[in-house]
């Protein structure tokens, strides 16, 4: 096997490389301290419901409608096919997701976890949706029509929408001080879930005529979602969309962003708290270097006024980011597919064009030494040189060939051979791999299902299976955490957490 090259510390100068590069192998003190929280919290073997009083923000008992969940897991309205559930073998996986989405429901949108992250979510929300859908239909729809109530008026989905203050999270609405959405929003986006939500609800809608007429009113909101991708991140016509913040592309501290983060230099900021910390063990999280890299770009983007134009010209971060644009490109082919349905044929050609152009373009970003796509930094034109799960997500995407299905495939099963549990985010065989460390390891639930759904549609569904079947043993013998140590099986970072949660759903009571 080929070793990828190693961001090692002293490949990189200062005190930056030394957080940026980690020692996995060896086990740096974060991370046997992280291992021990993580031991230490996880829920043992039976999963548990979420505590219905919360501090944290969550609603009181007494506020929350009351619930017979047993008679809602028997009696599935919205008519979705129990998918091994006949046995009752994941009654209390169900039970518990139904719940989570309810106690993190705040009223028409659903925040990710209590105290950790408070507010509405895009790409999180339009996941949640689809979990949303086995419990009540009308709420599915709202949970979208809540998110895209949010849009720019260029066109952009801003990645958290704040639709009531909260002291929980930071940075909050007063740093990112954008007055664009009606209820104060950040000025930048996340991928591009919203379509790809859409289209399923619809497909499985038992209520046809609310699916018809809600995804007609949402369909030329997504529309001009799509149109402002290319006019504000790719002006040059490349059909590869520009990430301008390691935030919009929900993978946040990837090993991909390393060197690219790196470059960008730290501005004199304000004195600051991180509230993250608060919640979750510091090991499970993005370093302090990479936070104050986070919190340059967004005074940047504030000073430039989000002015599209200045901001992807002006961005010292600008990548190409294999899961942004291999879920815009999933988003489109579904945003078609809707076209047809409303009766929108006007819009069809529009989005065929983008669709021909990025499926040519993807090809760019196949490394066929390493077996896997890979992300590409614009500002340097390099190939990004990491291998992780977001370079499988082009079978969501439906870009690659056979020939490149059958290498992905090989690709995946070589990394399950090295942990317990996949996927991991980051190839297991290279040294920046820390197994709880957020997106630089751990084994997410909604990657596991874009990751699973492709491989189905390449007709890799033993492979499919496994990806699955581990998923919901983590969450059985674990908890619905946010994420999982790939080694272990850990819960990591937030508990109770609403995607993951829906993923659960999605999966088990798929259509
Ligand atoms: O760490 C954070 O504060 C937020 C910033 O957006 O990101 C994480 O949390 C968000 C909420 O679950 C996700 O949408 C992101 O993908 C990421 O996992």
């Amino acid at each position: 096997m080929v070793m990828p090259k190693v961001a090692s510390a002293t490949s990189m100068p200062g005190l930056l490389a030394s957080s940026f590069a980690c020692t996995n192998v060896t086990g740096d003190m974060d991370d046997l301290k992280a291992r021990a929280f993580a031991s230490a919290t996880a829920t043992p073997v039976n999963i548990s419901l979420p505590p219905k009083d919360g501090a944290d923000g969550a609603p009181k008992a007494s506020e929350q409608s009351s619930i017979n969940l047993k008679a809602e897991a028997a009696s599935n309205n919205s008519g979705l096919r129990p998918r091994a559930d006949a046995s009752g073998k994941y009654s209390a996986i169900i039970e518990a997701s139904k719940e989570i989405l309810k106690q993190n429901d705040r009223g028409g949108y659903t925040i990710p976890a209590k105290g950790l992250y408070p507010y509405q979510w895009n790409w999180d929300s339009a996941l949640v949706a689809l979990g949303w859908a086995s419990l009540d239909e009308t709420r599915a729809w709202e949970e979208l029509e809540k998110l895209l109530s949010a849009q720019w008026n260029d066109g952009m989905v801003p990645h958290i929408v704040f639709h009531q203050p909260s002291p929980t999270y930071f940075p909050g609405p007063e740093i990112w001080g954008s007055v664009e959405s009606p209820r104060g929003s950040t000025g930048i986006t996340q991928p591009p879930v919203a379509a790809i939500s859409v289209r399923r609800l619809f497909e499985s809608a038992h209520d046809k005529e609310l699916a018809l007429k809600t995804a007609t009113e949402l369909f030329p909101k997504l529309l001009a979602w799509h149109r402002w991708f290319y006019k504000a991140r790719d002006p040059e016509g490349t059909g590869l969309v520009a990430t301008l913040h390691p935030w919009e592309s929900g993978m946040d501290n990837s090993p991909a962003w390393d060197e690219a983060l790196e470059r960008v230099p730290v501005a004199k900021l304000p004195p600051y708290e991180r509230r993250d910390l608060g919640h979750v063990n510091s090991a499970m999280r993005p370093r302090k270097e990479e936070y104050d890299r986070y919190l340059t770009l967004v005074y940047l983007f504030r000073d430039a006024d989000y002015d599209l134009k200045k901001l992807y010209n002006l961005s010292t971060f600008r990548v190409t980011d294999l899961c942004t644009n291999s879920i815009l490109h999933r988003a489109n082919l579904d945003l078609q597919w809707l076209a047809r349905q409303i009766g929108r044929d006007d819009a069809d050609q529009e989005i065929a064009t983008w669709i021909a152009r990025t499926q040519v373009a993807f090809n760019s970003l196949y490394d066929p030494a390493a077996q896997i796509y890979k992300c590409r930094d614009q500002l340097t034109g390099q190939m990004i040189d990491a291998s992780t799960s977001a370079g499988f997500l082009p079978l969501f995407a439906r870009v690659a060939d056979t020939a490149q299905a059958a290498a992905l495939a090989a690709t995946l099963e070589r990394w399950l051979k090295k942990v317990r549990y996949g996927v991991p985010s980051c190839d297991p065989t290279d040294a920046r791999f820390e197994p709880l460390r957020y997106w630089r390891g751990p084994v997410w639930a909604i990657v596991n299902w874009m990751i699973t759904d492709g491989l189905r549609a390449y007709g890799y569904d033993a492979l499919a299976e496994t990806v699955e079947l581990h998923t919901l043993e983590l969450v059985e013998q674990h908890g619905i955490y946010e994420y999982f140590d790939p080694v272990t099986g850990a819960g990591a970072g937030g508990s109770y957490f609403s995607w993951t949660a829906a993923m659960c759903l999605a999966w088990i009571l798929r259509p």
